[in-house]
């Protein structure tokens, strides 16, 4: 698992590989004049602004110039590598008509020659932009049923849960989310869990657009402590959990809290939903009940972790390779249902689903038809225990941290009438605390373990190894442990050997397509290992 800062999940993609900047068809907004911005958003004109300024209409905001279709404002803001204002001339002679900078933007545009479009100043371009791009796109989110979840794990699977029952309904849906971004049929490659202001608002305005009738969407930590989603309040808000992760960025896990917590008040959301089988969970109702009275319920998968619950589930049973359950209103209404994934942290993922559209204002008998005709709460989530064969079953998917990963093996357990091998490796360049707990996790959960490469970055992959192999050693001495360096190399001889009736779990990179080695990007998708050596193992040749 990868991304730049080794936390988001956002792809790896620089374009060195594959181009993640495969484009969605934007939707054009109307022209708005300039004179018309200064006044409700506090903004100057650089200069004098030039003749007419004030005339000049724009039509949307982009706050990178490789976004700029024609007629956009530049927002040009400073980061945490360069200066936005450093690619305003690549945006005005890609068709911006205007720049909007910060006074640090207007000091790098003065020693250069004029642009030839009017330049306007805020001292704050990022606390105004949500705003500035909602009302440039004609406030899109007013239009469009939204949904949001957040939480450490679970988000990607429950907003794929979330679109999979909407659609069941005949409702049109739009995604955003780690995986991929999607309009009704049409899907690109993600690059942030959550986007930045700008092309968001881009975004709602093309679902609008296309005549998409109900936004799902993840909203990550840093996405709420950026102000990525101002002004959006969303319809419906879910929270799955919260564990350790990300204090790259927020310094305590009571921020990583707070941020998360923005999400239940009610400048974010008019109705939430509250997972309260963990502390933090249990917490935030807690908060939700003086910050957000009467709007935020909670909902307990399992008995005795929180007094009287709103929602809960009920008459859990095995079904399939899933689960069915019955969720219970303390008001009465009931929904059975089930979902096709594995894992108990699946029926958590599905009843937060099932209970946000609920809390939607959907009838429970008609969503429970709804559902049954579309085999439950069971989305094909890209990289999420994603199972490609079955026999030996063979499942991807994205766990990358000790808690995911002990998750996804107690999952297979109980179905897995042979031997449980894991194929995993850690990432390198990044949180090197997780490797002994992984090693440890996986030497107890599988039977066999292949330790191999995931995304290695700037570290020596056999390093990153070694450190992963002593530990499972170190831990469970006569554990089948083994190495195989080369991930193809190691998925094609896992799948090449197993039984019948074994399940093999390929862990940690998911739905990711890119490799970092030494810095530079490789092509490795772990679905497509998978296949090739299934073809290879049928007697094909692949
Ligand atoms: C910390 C963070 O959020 N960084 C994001 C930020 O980068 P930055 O501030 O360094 O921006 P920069 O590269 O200095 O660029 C400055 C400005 O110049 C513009 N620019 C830049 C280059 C260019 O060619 N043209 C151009 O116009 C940029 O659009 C930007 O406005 O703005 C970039 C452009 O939008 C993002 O790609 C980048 O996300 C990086 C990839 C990232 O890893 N973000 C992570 C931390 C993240 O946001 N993760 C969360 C959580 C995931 C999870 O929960 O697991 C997420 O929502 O994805
Ligand atoms: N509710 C959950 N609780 C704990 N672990 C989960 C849960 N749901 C999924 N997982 C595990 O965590 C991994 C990541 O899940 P998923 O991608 O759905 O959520 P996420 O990590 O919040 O989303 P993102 O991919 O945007 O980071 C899964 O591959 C699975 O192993």
């Amino acid at each position: 698992m990868t991304a730049p800062d080794g936390r988001g999940a956002g792809n790896d993609n620089n374009g060195a590989v594959t181009s993640s900047r495969q484009k969605l068809r934007t939707a054009v907004p109307p022209p708005r004049r300039l004179g018309d911005l200064v006044g409700p958003f506090p903004l100057t004109v650089a200069g004098a602004g030039g003749p007419g300024w004030a005339d000049v209409t724009v039509r949307g905001v982009r706050a990178d110039n490789r976004e700029i279709a024609g007629g956009e404002l530049f927002a040009a803001h400073t980061g945490g590598h360069v200066h936005g204002a450093r690619f305003a001339r690549a945006a005005v002679d890609a068709g911006a008509a205007a720049v909007l900078t910060d006074p640090a933007g207007e000091r790098l545009l003065a020693g250069d020659d004029p642009l030839g479009v009017p330049v306007l100043v805020a001292d704050d371009v990022p606390a105004l932009l949500g705003e500035l791009a909602a009302t440039l796109y004609d406030r899109p989110a007013d239009r469009l049923g939204t949904f949001a979840v957040t939480g450490t794990n679970g988000k990607t699977t429950t907003v794929f849960m979330l679109e999979h029952a909407l659609r069941a309904l005949g409702r049109r849906t739009g995604l955003i989310g780690t995986v991929e971004l999607r309009v009704g049929e049409h899907a690109v490659p993600a690059t942030l869990t959550t986007p930045q202001p700008a092309d968001l608002q881009a975004l709602l305005a093309t679902m609008v657009a296309e005549e998409v009738d109900d936004l799902v969407m993840e909203v990550s930590s840093h996405a709420l402590a950026l102000h990525r989603v101002d002004p959006v309040v969303f319809d419906v808000a879910g929270f799955t959990n919260l564990t350790q992760d990300h204090l790259d960025f927020h310094a305590t896990l009571d921020e990583y809290f707070d941020a998360k917590a923005e999400l239940f008040t009610p400048a974010r959301s008019r109705r939430g939903v509250v997972l309260v089988d963990d502390d933090w969970g249990r917490r935030l109702a807690e908060r939700s009940a003086t910050v957000h009275p009467g709007a935020v319920v909670t909902l307990a998968v399992h008995d005795g972790t929180f007094e009287d619950p709103d929602w809960r589930v009920r008459e859990v049973a095995a079904d399939g390779t899933g689960t069915a359950f019955t969720l219970v209103h303390r008001d009465g209404r009931t929904l059975r249902t089930r979902t096709g994934l594995p894992g108990d942290f699946n029926v958590a993922n599905a009843a937060l689903a099932a209970a946000m559209v609920l809390e939607s204002g959907v009838d429970p008998a008609t969503l429970g038809d709804a559902l049954a005709a579309a085999g439950g709460l069971s989305p094909q989530v890209p990289g999420r225990m994603e199972q490609l064969a079955d026999a030996p079953r063979v499942i991807v998917d994205f766990a990358h941290n000790p808690g995911a990963l002990d998750k996804a093996l107690a999952a297979l357990r109980p179905t897995t009438k042979g031997r449980l091998v894991l194929v995993f490796g850690a990432t390198g360049s990044r949180d090197r605390s997780k490797r002994p707990e992984m090693a440890r996790v996986a030497v107890d959960g599988a039977d066999v373990v292949v330790v191999t490469d995931d995304d290695p970055h700037d570290e020596p992959a056999e390093q990153i190894r070694a450190e992963v192999l002593a530990a499972a050693r170190v831990h469970v001495p006569d554990a089948t442990v083994r190495e195989i360096g080369s991930r193809s190399e190691a998925i094609r001889t896992v799948v090449l050997e197993a039984g019948e009736d074994d399940t093999v779990l390929v862990a940690g990179r998911g739905h990711e397509t890119v490799q970092e080695i030494a810095g530079v990007d490789h092509h490795l998708d772990d679905r497509e290992e998978v296949r090739a050596a299934l073809v290879q193992r049928a007697g094909g040749h692949s």
